[in-house]
């Protein structure tokens, strides 16, 4: 890692909502020069969040691309390092997680979730680890996978498999980076209120069946995230590497 001075570079995919977003303004706050990606289109949230990281004291960089197009990924990564050089610390967030009972999952609902989800983070973490391995300074990567990984859904077949996948990815590229001084982990968020599940939540009784099986007696909120996903990019952190964290208020715990 660099000179923890220097403000670090970072790059956070799907910045322009929830998890994606809290993540960019919390590095804001150590005055991080941040690259907010977000799906060609979408601007206006976008913008948003690079506000927020101005007004935490960081530097945003917008960049356009579907994560899930390895011609946009090529060319966020050659936008990203004419702007800022090599990354320090890439957290790959972007996702979807389009609800579906499992006789209803066609074939592209299927494609779309593994490419958006489990693709993107292959793609992106394989342009920016390059170079960072060029540069030689080390770094950090941090996946948001989910508590998805180690447990099913009725309505997220699609989707589990995806996350089950971005945490084996983190574990064979800490294998694979560690000799470069890149750590590779993944975080499993548990249920955090954003866009993504606001629907699912307003079903009757969901809401209700979380706050019993929480443990600490709510559902997260994005900066719960983003606070791990920071802590893991920290010097203390460093002999981090290949694990999954859960942020889930202890759910996945609470058996009986
Ligand atoms: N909320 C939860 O309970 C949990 C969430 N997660 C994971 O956290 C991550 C963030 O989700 P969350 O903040 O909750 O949801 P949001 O829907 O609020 O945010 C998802 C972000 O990803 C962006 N995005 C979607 N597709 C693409 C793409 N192809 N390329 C680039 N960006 C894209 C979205 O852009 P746009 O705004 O333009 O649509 C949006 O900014 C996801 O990976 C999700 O699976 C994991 C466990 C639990
Ligand atoms: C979007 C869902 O509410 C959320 O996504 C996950 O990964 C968790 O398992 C929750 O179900």
């Amino acid at each position: 890692m660099t000179n923890t001075d220097e403000p670090q570079r970072v790059l956070v995919t799907g910045a322009a909502r929830g998890i994606g977003r809290a993540t960019a303004v919390r590095f804001g706050r150590d005055r991080a020069r941040v690259a907010v990606n977000y799906p060609p289109g979408e601007l206006e949230h976008a913008q948003r969040t690079a506000e927020l990281v101005t007004a935490a004291g960081g530097e945003p960089y917008l960049v356009a691309a579907d994560v899930a197009d390895p011609a946009q990924v090529t060319a966020m990564a050659e936008a990203v390092h004419a702007e800022f050089g090599p990354l320090d610390v890439l957290v790959n967030n972007a996702g979807i997680c389009p609800f579906a009972d499992f006789f209803d999952i066609d074939v592209e609902l299927w494609d779309r979730t593994h490419q958006v989800n489990l693709r993107g983070v292959f793609l992106v973490t394989q342009a920016f680890t390059r170079q960072m391995v060029e540069a030689g300074r080390g770094g950090r990567v941090v996946s948001v996978s989910s508590i998805s990984a180690w447990v099913g859904g009725s309505q997220q077949v699609h989707y589990c498999a995806t996350k089950a996948g971005i945490s084996s990815l983190m574990k064979s590229l800490a294998i694979v980076l560690a000799p470069h001084g890149i750590t590779c982990n993944a975080v499993l968020p548990g249920t955090i209120e954003t866009d993504i599940n606001r629907d699912d939540l307003a079903r009757p009784g969901k809401r209700e069946m979380f706050a019993q099986r929480i443990p600490v007696g709510r559902t997260g909120v994005p900066d719960d995230v983003a606070g791990a996903i920071w802590l893991l990019t920290r010097p203390e952190a460093g002999y981090v590497n290949g694990a999954e964290l859960l942020v889930d208020g202890g759910m996945f715990v609470n058996l009986q």
